[in-house]
């Protein structure tokens, strides 16, 4: 099977032009130099990272093997809870930032709506859909950029999202998608782009809104 027949690249074909609009967009280029405005989207960000979280554990649960499960659990014990959590706690604090800010922006609620509504599913290739957009979209345009700023805010969250570690996990959720997508019958595999797709809207829309 070639590259371009595996599941989880024909997901990605088909969520086109919204993919290319992620990891090329604007403010991932802000993001790089340390000039963007990182207040709004961190404090919207650590909403997303909470409902994230859970999603998580819903894959741990959903999983349909031991060593999918373990592979998930290390992510969200080592990188989501202790890393990513640090991170934010610390660049949130460097910003000015809210950890629980009074109002969450539209496409946070609705990315938050989808993530509650695959992790209350239960169905783990659905749960996979989400997973695989939000890591594999930000690995994308955390490996594009060439020059990251002097600013731990900047340089850390692109640390975050690239080198040989996230490229494994994001390999891992591809290769999980690229499984189970034979298996599932033509309806199932509708759900799941269904999903994909606006799972990858939401992320253009994301950075849409914290480019302002
Ligand atoms: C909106 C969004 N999408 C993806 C990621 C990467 N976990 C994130 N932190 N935020």
């Amino acid at each position: 099977m070639t590259e371009e027949q595996v599941f989880s690249a024909w997901l990605r074909a088909r969520s086109e032009p919204d993919w290319t609009a992620v990891v090329t967009h604007p403010f991932a280029a802000e993001i790089s130099r340390g000039t963007a405005a990182m207040r709004r989207y961190l404090e919207q960000d650590f909403q997303f990272v909470d409902a994230f979280t859970a999603l998580l554990g819903a894959a741990v649960a959903a999983a349909d093997s031991f060593e999918a499960r373990v592979a998930v659990g290390r992510f969200l014990g080592q990188t989501v809870a202790d890393t990513e959590r640090g991170y934010f706690h610390r660049a949130l604090a460097a910003v000015g930032g809210d950890p629980a800010p009074p109002t969450l922006e539209p496409v946070t609620i609705e990315f938050r709506a989808l993530m509650d509504e695959v992790r209350l599913s239960q169905d783990y290739p659905l749960i996979l859909a989400v997973l695989c957009v939000a890591e594999w979209t930000y690995l994308g345009w955390a490996t594009r950029i060439p020059v990251v700023g002097e600013s731990f805010v900047h340089r850390e969250w692109v640390d975050l999202h690239s080198g040989p570690e996230f490229e494994a996990w994001v390999g891992f959720l591809r290769r999980e998608l690229d499984r189970l997508g034979p298996e599932l019958d033509e309806g199932g595999r509708a759900r799941v782009l269904d999903v994909f797709r606006h799972a990858t809207t939401l992320e253009r829309r994301f950075f849409d809104m914290a480019a302002g």
